[in-house]
């Protein structure tokens, strides 16, 4: 678990007698991008805010690899469910920390006699830090981001509801903060609200346990935008799906901005109501695909860049390589690279340092990516022999599959084009660059062939 983890890290740091009385006596709760820990008074609280919350902070990014990761220090024995309000994020207060932390946010996150603004209490809050100036650009993610643009430049609703999907970390959260942040920029009076799906029913229940439906109803079908991630999250949940209905029917006719994000397409999305779905569809869908190799490097770079750091092309290329299923472990490992250059006080990295800092999640994405593996599965996929992708054979049936093979293996290992060549049956390394061009060539041309790639690269990656 995490908060063990962070502990064993600590204790390297911190002495036995410190971790014993004020970080054993937290209690850790993981819950989406964030420890909740619960301290047992104000004491240890305060104690654990002054002295150590900014290494348990260091450790828990590390150890995430994602560096919007935070830690939440409060009082208490559980996490509630749901919060009367957001618990206070204490990342700035780990940027700038005071001697003393105010009492106020503590206690207001756990007395519900004390209710927030009506803002505060349904809302996640916008990242400024997502934005579209820092949003790579790549075919991948090409028409979502114009897509996202477009909502957010101009206050029309062509595009109403725009809906984003994709897979795990792709981009669809930051695209949607950045569509967020655009609207406040231009209209800074805007009502602008950006919610996870599970905190809008959430936020439901305790509406209505606490007598507070109206204002919650009020308050959703009053804003000027309201963006809703992890939609899926409505799946069975007949009653927030209702609400949810009638929220999205009183915005669109309002002509306010509705902004979704899922992990799957409206029409695939199990155990949500067919009128539902149907209104997703009435705007623009968008996807978000895994980004190719050169959109990976560019997203490396630029986030190398932000953070003060210049990567060799050598070692951009190599990170992208090899962490090619999703951008927040592209991330994790440029963090990762970071904490330890400045562990050992290093400002030019090499290939040498970057696979030493690496060498852990290396060994276990080899384990994932092999030749032999990618062999096996291109093979099935196609119904062909696995000993097919070695043979001579130039029949369209195995050679396809086999330059397929071949391409994947470059995109998706480090091997070099005569290592790849060896592992096909000793073929020469201009055969390898041959299979890798046509590929492409065909990637661009033949839809059915396009979506076979990605479903073996998918299927590789994942
Ligand atoms: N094109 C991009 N340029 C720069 N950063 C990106 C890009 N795409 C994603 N990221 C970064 O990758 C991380 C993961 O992205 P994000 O949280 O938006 O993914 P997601 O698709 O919403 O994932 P999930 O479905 O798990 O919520 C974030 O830190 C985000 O800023």
């Amino acid at each position: 678990m995490l908060w063990q983890q962070c502990l064993q890290q600590l204790e390297q740091e911190v002495p036995d007698s410190e971790i014993n009385t004020w970080l054993r006596a937290l209690h850790a709760v993981e819950k989406r991008q964030a420890l909740y820990l619960l301290a047992p008074n104000t004491i240890v609280l305060q104690q654990v805010h002054e002295h150590y919350l900014p290494r348990i902070l260091f450790h828990a990014r590390i150890l995430t690899g994602d560096n919007e990761f935070d830690v939440l220090l409060q009082i208490g024995s559980s996490v509630p469910a749901p919060p009367p309000v957001s618990p206070q994020p204490l990342t700035n207060q780990h940027q700038h920390p005071s001697p003393t932390p105010p009492a106020q946010p503590y206690s207001k996150a756990w007395n519900p006699t004390q209710p927030a603004p009506v803002s505060e209490r349904f809302a996640n809050a916008l990242n400024p830090r997502m934005t579209f100036a820092n949003f790579v650009e790549g075919k991948s993610n090409q028409l979502a981001c114009a897509a996202s643009q477009q909502v957010g430049d101009h206050a029309d609703t062509t595009y109403n509801p725009l809906f984003i999907y994709g897979g795990v970390g792709l981009g669809k959260t930051h695209l949607m903060h950045a569509i967020g942040n655009r609207i406040l920029e231009r209209e800074p009076g805007a009502r602008v609200i950006y919610v996870y799906a599970e905190r809008f029913v959430n936020d439901m229940i305790s509406a209505i346990r606490n007598s507070r439906m109206e204002e919650f109803k009020q308050h959703y079908r009053s804003l000027d935008a309201l963006l809703i991630d992890d939609i899926q999250f409505f799946a069975g949940k007949d009653r927030s799906m209702e609400e949810f209905f009638h929220t999205f029917n009183a915005l669109l006719e309002g002509q306010k901005r509705i902004i979704l994000a899922s992990d799957k397409f409206p029409r695939d999305l199990d155990g949500i109501e067919d009128r539902l779905k149907t209104r997703f569809n009435w705007g623009l869908t968008v996807q978000i695909e895994s980004p190719d190799l050169e959109t990976r490097v560019a997203i490396l770079r630029k986030k190398a860049e932000d953070a003060g750091l210049r990567l060799p092309n050598d070692v951009s290329f190599f990170i992208g390589k090899r962490f090619h299923s999703n951008i927040r472990d592209l991330e994790g490992a440029l963090q990762r690279v970071i904490a330890s250059m400045r562990l050992k006080c290093i400002t030019q990295v090499t290939m040498d340092f970057v696979q030493n800092a690496l060498r852990d999640q290396l060994a276990s994405q080899d384990k994932m990516v092999s030749m032999a593996n990618i062999k096996k599965v291109v093979a099935q996929y196609y119904n062909i022999r696995i000993t097919d992708m070695d043979a001579k054979s130039r029949n369209r049936s195995v050679a396809r599959p086999r330059q397929i093979a071949m391409a994947l293996s470059k995109e998706l290992t480090n091997h070099s084009l005569p290592e790849i060549g060896d592992e096909f049956g000793g073929r020469d390394h201009t055969t390898v660059l041959h299979a890798c061009r046509k590929v492409a060539e065909l990637r661009e041309s033949d839809p059915k062939l396009e979506e076979e790639f990605r479903i073996l690269f998918r299927t590789l990656t994942s």
